[in-house]
């Protein structure tokens, strides 16, 4: 095999730069690899592919700006660390892209943000419309608010949950290794790389059982749990060096680098396994014949215009069941608004939402990623 089309083709990507190699082994930021990394990603923008970075080191640049040599064991001092050393980390960013006409934004997002339904919602709007103004995302961890993520020091679980937020074609993993190896590297002198396995394999998890680096914690396990939770949204995961030179464009242009774990099925497959799995409806929207023939036939998003009435008392990011004018199910899926707007809002055309509620989350009643035809 000599080149990776799923890189190729890919045309959203999350990239994840972990503490280990963003912090240059415990000395502040390394701007100029940082530097290097924005340039890439810059390229792979302007050729048409979204990217959103989950970035660490904030906890490493904060313990630089305060002086601190060894990494705090007192939670309350870890999260001072994070907050102190994301102005850095974001500060960087953002300087970096402006070298290339970029502008860049702040997305702190806990885990439970993201199994919150309204919140899972509002996070993806948020991420997409960033991407829809070509802003670039960089998500790290709220780790004032929490404690599990800053203890473990994962955010390559972020970088998995972020894939399966924005339906990402790929996650990338950028560390201090060249890969996964099928033994810890730092180790054994003898490891050798690991290029290409399903995510689901289970002789990996023996490979990738060693510990972490001194200012990463999560080490290869984690990786490899990430690269499952994407597969679940149908996302590859490539883990490869963040030292190697061009690692991001020759990985876009397809080169073997890294290791590439595979999802068991495709994206669309995976999405519609993943909403018919919300067993309970919240309500009931009464399609017209235009909406069914749109959502069951083409494929679209249903749009207020097509709902006749909307019964049940749900709330937004809800899974909802969509009915025929007989009141047979023939879809189901996270609806954009509350019951009451929804009944407000049912019957007109988009363009009147804004008029009606005041606000809009969505022209659509159900985009059609969160739709599955039944
Ligand atoms: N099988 C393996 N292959 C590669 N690296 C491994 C393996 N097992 C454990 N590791 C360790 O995982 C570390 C990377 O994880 P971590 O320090 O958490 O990085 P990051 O900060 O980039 O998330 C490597 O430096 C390496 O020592
Ligand atoms: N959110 C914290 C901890 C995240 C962290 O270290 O993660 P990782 O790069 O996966 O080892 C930080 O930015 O330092």
């Amino acid at each position: 095999m000599s080149e990776r089309t799923q890189l190729r083709q890919a045309r959203r990507l999350v990239i994840k730069i972990g503490s280990a190699l963003l912090t240059n082994d415990g000395k502040g930021l390394d701007v100029a690899s940082l530097g290097l990394w924005v340039d890439q990603i810059a390229e792979l923008i302007s050729g048409g592919v979204e990217v959103v970075i989950v970035s660490s080191g904030s906890v490493a640049e904060g313990m630089s700006r305060l002086g601190w040599s060894e990494r705090p064991k007192q939670l309350h001092l870890l999260q001072a660390a994070a907050a102190t050393g994301q102005m850095g980390l974001v500060q960087t960013w953002e300087a970096q892209f402006k070298r290339h006409g970029l502008h860049s934004a702040q997305i702190l997002l806990t885990h439970d943000d993201l199994s919150d339904r309204k919140r899972y919602l509002n996070g993806r709007s948020t991420l997409r419309a960033l991407l829809d103004v070509g802003v670039v995302p960089i998500v790290n961890e709220n780790d004032t608010v929490v404690t599990d993520e800053i203890r473990f020091g994962d955010n390559d679980t972020l970088g998995a949950l972020v894939a399966n937020l924005i339906e990402a074609d790929g996650l990338v993993i950028l560390t201090d290794q060249l890969g996964l190896f099928d033994k810890d590297p730092r180790k054994h002198a003898d490891a050798s790389l690991v290029t290409e396995c399903k995510a689901s394999d289970a002789s990996l998890d023996a490979m990738a059982g060693g510990g972490a680096g001194a200012l990463g914690r999560g080490g290869m396990l984690t990786k490899l749990r990430a690269a499952r939770l994407a597969a679940r949204s149908g996302a590859f995961t490539v883990i490869a060096g963040g030292r190697i030179e061009h690692v991001i464009t020759r990985l876009r242009d397809g080169e073997v680098l890294g290791t590439l774990l595979l999802p068991e099925q495709g994206r669309t497959a995976a999405r519609k396994q993943w909403l018919a799995s919300h067993l309970q409806t919240r309500g009931r929207l009464i399609l017209d014949d235009g909406a069914v023939r749109m959502v069951c036939l083409n494929g679209r998003s249903l749009l207020p215009v097509g709902v006749k009435e909307v019964s049940g008392a749900f709330r937004r990011g809800e899974m909802v069941s969509c009915v025929n004018s007989s009141g047979k199910e023939v879809a189901r899926g996270l609806v954009n608004y509350d019951a009451a707007e929804a009944r407000s809002i049912a019957g007109q055309s988009s363009d009147r939402i804004v008029e009606v509620l005041g606000y809009a989350s969505g022209e659509e009643m159900i985009h059609r990623d969160n739709l599955v035809v039944v």
